[in-house]
């Protein structure tokens, strides 16, 4: 098994940096365009501002409630009759939607029939060799369902929901315009019998949006020749609808393409109702070279004596959630529809054991277990062969945390999460809940602090200065930069030197991304993008992988590329403070080791050290010492590097954290068989509850290990003794239950540095008010739902894992 460095891991992000976020990203870039009422250089804007924003709340007659952000899991559709129907089978369609009196489920029944018969279509034209096969499959949809133009919510439609295309969001009627970003109708030019647009699509078309997440600077049509802005905008079709929504305060829907820094891939998403509480005419940031001659002519209507006059000028309407719904969607991460109608059906499913089949579980008795565990209490379920605990952290996180066996191996003794006081935990601890004082931070740890801080004040400046530069998205886009998430939330590139946590200096100058605060995990970017990451990623579930891995960690949703998944979470400390009153207690299972700044000397002679190891030849049988998770073939396939366009900052000099674990000192027994074992063809007969308790004296009890020997410790022993840790295993989070790879790796740790003093200083960060006791975890690609969550452990893990017990080679 060739080993690799957790570097590896980090890098495989680091070539789609500046790609990420293209769709979206807008001339954003950091922007200090503050609402983008003064943005522009030159000419000054006129504005026109609403003393009071309208708050929007569309026509009461024919406005439905907002819809749910965090959708529940529905009932199969293969008891839906009419989407069977719709879907080309025999049956009836309904073809105009439901009245508005009907339920949110016969609304909802009704899009996913629109949505599955699209998708139908979409598929036919395109084996049929199509050219535009989303236009063909919204033709169709249109002849085939008669869906009202309307303002407002579209029933049956969620915030959050996600679009392969703009035709499949025209289909639903979400955003009735395959090409124009906005969506009105063409007669109400005079502006006088319409309330204004219904929808308009922020993709990237045009440099001048501006995306903060909260606030949304949308630019006005037309005056555009290819992508470049050539002539001024007038205030007719688009524009002037999007006026009509300002003046009388109707809002408009948002929808955001998404575009995957990893797979280019662009998905649209229902981001809810905006109101228009602005609008300026300005010059557009974006000029083409010819226009910067004198003799330039493309841009002289107005201009003295047929003279250059200037950037053409462009109009942008200031957008602001509705009130209440402020909460932009893509912090809450939604299945694909058509995706989810699969994957509900393989999650509402068992194995039944008489016929070895997957049965599907009553679906009302799904939902019933998953609100009950959603509202904090452990429900009931039904039905629960194969859900062993309904929420794993007992309210501690916002979703439950469920623990599931659908192994169908029998075993269904309940989950132990193992046999010591193990305390679900949202957040580090230490000091005093810890019951020891708190763990010095080091030296070195400090001085990574500085050049971190130091690093990025210089990423800023580049990025400042390119920015006064820019005269194009694509130019900014290509600048490296030190915002850690793109518009979408979503990180954008690992940072070896770390993420620091962001705080506000009033005028949001030095706001960085980052990764949580700390309460409820909350944090916000200012001026950059806002990004608000409420709590660990919707849809966790610990489920049993194998006897061999024992428990991991999967989604019941897709989680997209760069999203932020959960902390580590332990009892930060140093190693040789662990289990100091209960030697019992110790185990290296569950060891993140924090220090990776370790002395640079001190790091070579490990690294060094390290080499050797890797190099030693394996003894006979001892294969199995190695993680039974050989590289497989990438189910999903990995990201296609893509060069990028500038480079990166130089990394500091650490690799990221590891997990240290010591052979034979494991709690698993699952794990201790694994890799003690020398005959793995006739493995040690244990009972379920030893697999999953797991006691060292379980594991010596039931396995073939010899009897582990204290003899006298080895560098690398020596030097985790001092290594900053976090600890999952009395303390601990999801985290503790991810395991290892280092083929199938989808998710990548990133280090974060938490400020602590005041958070509205405006000077760098001084390190002395830095903490670095917080490793989060973020997705590096589209992840499958039910995919096992995987990272590398690092390389002490692994060299780790071919030493004994006693830290001699076997
Ligand atoms: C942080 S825990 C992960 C959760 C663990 N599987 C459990 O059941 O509690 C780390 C331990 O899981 C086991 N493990 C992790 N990845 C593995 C893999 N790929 N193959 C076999 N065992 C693995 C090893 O025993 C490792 O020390």
């Amino acid at each position: 098994m060739a080993p690799s460095s957790s570097k590896d891991v980090d890098m495989s992000m680091k070539p789609h940096s500046a790609g990420g976020g293209g769709a979206s990203a807008g001339g954003v870039g950091g922007a200090s365009a503050g609402a983008g009422a003064s943005a522009g250089g030159g000419a000054s804007p006129s504005h026109h501002i609403l003393a009071v924003p309208p708050q929007g709340e569309a026509e009461a007659d024919d406005e439905p409630p907002p819809p749910p952000r965090h959708k529940r899991l529905r009932t199969s559709m293969s008891k839906s009759s009419p989407s069977a129907a719709a879907a080309g089978v025999a049956g009836t369609i309904r073809t105009s939607p439901p009245p508005p009196e009907a339920t949110p489920q016969a609304h909802s029944e009704f899009i996913e029939q629109v949505r599955l018969y699209f998708k139908r279509r979409f598929d036919l034209a395109k084996s049929n060799g199509g050219h535009k096969p989303d236009m063909t499959a919204w033709g169709d949809c249109k002849k085939a369902f008669d869906i009202p133009r309307r303002h407002g919510h579209i029933p049956g439609v969620d915030v959050g929901d996600i679009f392969s295309g703009r035709g499949e969001a025209a289909a639903v009627g979400v955003h009735n315009m395959m090409m124009q970003g906005i969506d009105y109708i063409s007669k109400s030019d005079d502006g006088s019998h319409s309330k204004g647009a219904y929808a308009v699509c922020l993709g990237g078309g045009y440099c001048d949006d501006e995306d903060n997440g909260e606030v949304v600077t949308y630019t006005g049509m037309g005056g555009q020749s290819g992508k470049l802005q050539v002539r001024d905008q007038e205030m007719t079709k688009g524009n002037l609808a999007l006026r009509c929504n300002f003046e009388t305060g109707t809002p408009v829907r948002l929808i955001r393409g998404k575009r995957d820094g990893f797979t280019h891939f662009v998905t649209y998403v229902y981001d809810g109702l905006y109101n228009v509480v602005e609008y300026t005419f300005e010059p557009s940031v974006a000029t083409t070279k010819k226009a910067d001659a004198a003799d330039d002519t493309t841009n002289t209507e107005n201009g003295e004596n047929g003279k250059y006059k200037g950037p053409p000028r462009v109009y942008k309407f200031k957008l602001v959630p509705v009130k209440g719904e402020s909460n932009v969607s893509f912090l809450a991460p939604s299945f694909k529809r058509i995706g989810l109608r699969y994957m509900e059906k393989f999650v509402n499913t068992r194995i039944d054991k008489t016929t070895n089949r997957r049965k599907e579980i009553p679906a009302a008795a799904e939902d019933q277990g998953m609100e009950g565990a959603a509202a904090g209490a452990a429900a009931p379920h039904p039905d629960s062969a194969n859900v062993l605990v309904h929420d794993l952290s007992k309210g501690a996180e916002p979703y439950p945390i469920r623990v599931v066996n659908d192994t169908g191996d029998g075993d269904l003794v309940g989950f132990k999460p193992l046999n010591v006081p193990f305390t679900y935990v949202a957040t580090s601890v230490q000091g005093v809940e810890a019951g020891r004082s708190p763990a010095p931070i080091s030296r070195r740890a400090r001085e990574a602090i500085s050049e971190v801080a130091a690093a990025t004040a210089q990423m800023d400046e580049k990025r400042e200065d390119s920015h006064r530069r820019a005269f194009g998205k694509q130019f900014v886009n290509a600048v490296p930069s030190r915002r850690a998430y793109s518009l979408d939330g979503l990180l954008k590139q690992s940072s070896e030197e770390g993420l620091v946590e962001t705080w506000d200096d009033g005028d949001a100058k030095h706001a960085r991304a980052a990764t949580g605060g700390d309460a409820g995990m909350t944090f916000h970017v200012h001026n950059e993008s806002t990004f608000t990451a409420r709590s660990i990623h919707p849809g966790l579930e610990v489920y049993k992988v194998s006897e061999e891995k024992g428990w991991g960690l999967r989604c019941r949703q897709r989680i997209l590329a760069g999203a932020y998944v959960c902390d580590y979470v332990g009892e930060v400390c140093r190693d040789l403070e662990r289990g100091e009153n209960s030697p019992e207690l110790l185990s290296d299972e569950y060891i993140m080791s924090l220090d990776h700044y370790i002395e640079h000397g001190t790091h070579e002679n490990a690294k060094m050290l390290l080499a050797t190891e890797m190099k030693s030849p394996q003894k006979p049988g001892s294969a199995a010492v190695a993680c039974k998770d050989e590289p497989e073939p990438a189910p999903f396939p990995l990201p296609a590097p893509v060069p990028a366009p500038a480079p990166a900052p130089a990394p500091l000099s650490s690799p990221l954290p590891v997990i240290v674990a010591r052979k034979g000192s494991g709690t698993a027994a699952t794990t201790a068989t694994v890799i003690t074992s020398d005959h793995p063809s006739t493995p040690t007969k244990k009972t379920p509850l030893d697999a999953l308790e797991g006691s060292a004296a379980a594991a010596n009890a039931t396995t073939s290990d010899p009897p582990s020997t204290p003899t006298k410790k080895t560098v690398l022993d020596t030097l985790e003794d001092y290594l900053l840790c976090l600890d999952a295993y009395q303390y601990g989070n999801v985290a503790r239950y991810i395991n290892t790879s280092k083929g199938r790796t989808n998710l990548i740790l990133q280090p974060i540095f938490t400020r602590t003093d005041s958070k509205q200083a405006s000077s760098a960060p001084d390190p002395s008010s830095m903490q670095f006791y917080r490793i989060a975890l973020f997705a590096t690609r589209d992840i499958e739902p039910l995919e096992e969550l995987l990272y590398d452990y690092g390389d002490l893990y692994w060299a780790k894992l071919r030493k004994g017990a006693d830290g001699r080679e076997e």
